[in-house]
């Protein structure tokens, strides 16, 4: 694997680690961590995983099943701890369809699967809770909903009672922060058997829901879903992030402590919520409508609902798993696709100038995630599909943090920015897309590359948006003039004396560290070098000799097209004055080995890269078996002689036709033993190892 390892704690160099996140920012490559995200990443230790890849799981949530174990356990916990924390990293679907059940068909008696997941630690007293507060099975699908009552069915003739008697109680699944009320203090779930004392939350004002009385027993600490939306949806992420705080010993900060006045926090006992009943035989028809109608009753966000036989013998003969209650369930449904109403459309520029639009939406559910804000692909979209206030568009959540928009279900007409919200330089169209022209003296332009270049290097921390805005101000404004900064120069400029000299640490330790050249190019953005062209083009090229090379040598490597060839040449035109200022302050490169050395040396096998056709009977082993050799060593094995291929092996009884294809297409022929000389076996060295 390629990434960079971090064995350590990733260095600690966070300024004042806010707990709450506005917004969180969506960078020119999508990436979505939050400074509070980022901030808590730094107290974790990783011993499999990098920052780097914990960026490409949040962002393709997919490749979490190209994980190894070690790794997915990893990422599970790391996920989990966020999610404790009102931070998930990616979506309750995903964690659970894709994570959790990779994990479940890998490993099934996994430990984490069959615990309850912990909390993050808060200080306080641990104690023995009154009685137990578990996980719950879920149920996602009405199949899942109905193998659950078949055991209940079976588990009550048992003890001999009748099925179709059974009553179930369905009550919404809050999603908020479980806790346990005795009446006199208050407990978190801990691990389901010892919580910690944070009674301090009733000492801040928390309520009980609907004026119930203390001491009530297991519940949840929920804000209100309308009070959420009108005063804490720009601040806060979403609920959990919010009802977190008030639980944390941590001062509260003024929203928190409005809410609590406002009574818009309570503990919620679950045996006050409100409640529906339904018999095993009408149970799953009508569970679809029950979640609705209870969500409506409901100005508390919910997950799914709860359903829960009503017979306390037959609870108790069925038990409970170290995870769960076997005779309760959770049903949530998947729910993929909404449609909401847009409030705004708003304008980003990115780092090349491109203006990108960003629909802010109406505070919506969608797959465990509340949705704020969509993107579309382009402003081409917003003008032709008519997309503004009051639009009513179509999302889909694919994985992504922020969803796309895929249709739009109701047009009006389109918001448009005439000019750069950035620098308010007039915006021009080329195709589908809009610009800012101001290439040299536009903030958000100037601010995003500068972000670009260190997110890129990814052996710096605390040169995020925040830092960079500020620098912005003080007329910080190159990449060079970053590297040219005292600590005394930066607490003129406002950050702590402590920051300051980080700061300082942290430049220096960028030019210090080893990192790979191709990072390096990459780091300066040119248009269509991202890391993996900038290796691909090391790989044939010095980075010395980058700016003297023609498009013909660049299209000449593998992977660049003619018009690709001709923006890079520009673009490292472009780049060139700055490149030389920094190279010149001595970044520690490590250089990506040329192809032709690699070869040279051996370590590279001559049929690399090469397109490979075999034909008749061979003798070193199977014709499968020598392809799937050819493929570890890097060859592409076609099926038949083209003007691509480039050699055709041959053993015994070969046909004519293919001979002579070969020979009028100008295919290099080679016998099995000419074949084993060239890859650097023989056929009784290869037999030998076999
Ligand atoms: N997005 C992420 O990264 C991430 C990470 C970890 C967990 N999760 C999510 O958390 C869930 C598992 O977490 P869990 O084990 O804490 O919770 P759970 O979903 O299994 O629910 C159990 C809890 O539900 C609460 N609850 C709410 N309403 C209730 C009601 N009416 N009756 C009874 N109990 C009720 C109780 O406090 C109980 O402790 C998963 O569904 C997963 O999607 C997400
Ligand atoms: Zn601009």
């Amino acid at each position: 694997m390629t990434y960079v390892r971090r064995t350590s704690t990733i260095s600690a160099n966070s300024p004042s680690t806010k707990f709450h996140h506005p917004n969180p920012f969506l960078d020119d490559h999508g990436h979505m961590l939050t400074q509070a995200q980022k901030d808590a990443l730094k107290q974790l230790t990783f011993e499999h995983l990098s920052l780097q890849r914990l960026f490409t799981l949040q962002q393709q949530p997919q490749t979490i099943t190209q994980l190894d174990d070690a790794e997915l356990v990893e990422f599970l916990t790391i996920a989990n701890s966020f999610y404790r924390d009102g931070q998930p990293l990616i979506s309750d679907h995903d964690y659970d369809h894709i994570a959790l059940a990779e994990l479940k068909t890998r490993q099934p008696s996994h430990p984490f699967l069959h615990t309850v997941e912990p909390e993050p630690k808060f200080t306080g007293k641990t104690v023995e809770l009154p009685a137990r507060m578990l996980s719950t099975e879920k149920a996602y699908t009405d199949k899942e909903l109905s193998d659950w009552l078949k055991r209940i069915h079976k588990a009550a003739n048992e003890i001999g009672r009748d099925p179709a008697g059974l009553q179930f109680r369905i009550t919404p699944k809050l999603d908020g922060f479980a806790a346990f009320d005795d009446g006199d203090r208050l407990y978190t779930r801990g691990d389901g058997r010892r919580g910690t004392d944070i009674t301090r939350a009733f000492e801040r004002g928390l309520v009980v829901a609907n004026n119930q009385p203390r001491g009530l027993g297991a519940g949840e600490i929920v804000v209100q879903r309308s009070y959420f939306a009108a005063n804490l949806a720009q601040d806060y992420e979403n609920p959990r992030n919010f009802q977190a705080s008030v639980v944390k010993e941590k001062a509260l900060e003024p929203a928190v402590e409005q809410a609590l006045g406002n009574q818009a926090v309570v503990f919620y006992p679950f045996s006050t919520l409100p409640y529906r009943v339904r018999r095993s035989d009408d149970l799953i028809d009508s569970v679809a409508a029950l979640s609705r109608e209870l969500r409506a009753s409901l100005d508390y966000d919910m997950d799914g609902i709860v359903i829960e036989i009503t017979d306390d013998e037959l609870k108790t003969y069925m038990g409970a798993t170290r995870h769960h209650h076997r005779w309760q369930i959770a049903y949530k449904q998947n729910q993929e696709k909404a449609e909401v109403k847009v409030l705004q459309v708003v304008p980003q520029t990115s780092r090349s100038g491109r203006v990108n639009p960003v629909a802010e939406v109406e505070p919506t559910r969608l797959s465990g995630a509340l949705i704020q804000r969509a993107t579309a692909h382009h402003y081409g979209m917003v003008r032709d599909k008519g997309i503004g206030p009051d639009a009513v568009i179509e999302l889909t959540r694919s994985g992504e943090v922020i969803p796309k928009i895929i249709d739009v279900v109701k047009a009006v007409e389109p918001q448009i920015p005439a000019s750069c919200p950035s620098c308010d330089t007039e915006l021009f169209w080329d195709s589908d897309y809009l610009y800012c022209p101001n290439n040299t003296g536009c903030p958000a332009q100037i601010s995003h590359t500068i972000e670009h270049f260190f997110r890129t290097l990814g052996n710096i921390d605390g040169f995020g948006p925040a830092t960079i805005e500020k620098l912005y101000t003080n007329n910080i404004r190159t990449i060079d003039a970053v590297y040219g900064l005292q600590a005394d120069q930066l607490e003129g400029m406002g950050f702590g004396p402590k920051q300051s000299e980080n700061l300082v640490n942290e430049l220096q330790r960028s030019r210090h560290e080893v990192i790979e050249d191709w990072r390096f190019l990459a780091a300066f953005g040119v248009f269509r070098m991202g890391g993996g062209n900038c290796e691909r083009l090391l790989g044939h090229h010095r980075l010395e000799e980058i700016f003297e090379l023609s498009e013909e040598q660049i299209v000449a490597i593998e992977g660049f097209a003619e018009r690709t060839a001709e923006v890079v040449v520009k673009g490292f035109a472009r780049i060139r004055p700055l490149f030389d200022k920094l190279q010149a302050l001595g970044f520690n490169l490590q250089r990506t080995p040329l192809v032709s050395e690699l070869q040279a040396s051996g370590a590279l096998n001559p049929i690399a890269g090469k397109l490979l056709v075999f034909t008749g009977t061979m003798t070193h082993g199977s014709r499968d078996d020598m392809k799937a050799e050819a493929k570890k060593l890097g060859a592409k094995v076609g099926a038949s002689v083209t003007g691509k291929t480039d050699y055709l092996v041959t053993g015994d009884k070969v046909g004519a036709s293919k001979l002579n294809a070969a020979t009028s297409k100008g295919v290099e022929i080679l016998t099995e033993e000419q074949y084993l000389k060239l890859i650097g076996t023989t056929i009784s060295s290869a037999k030998e190892q076999s």
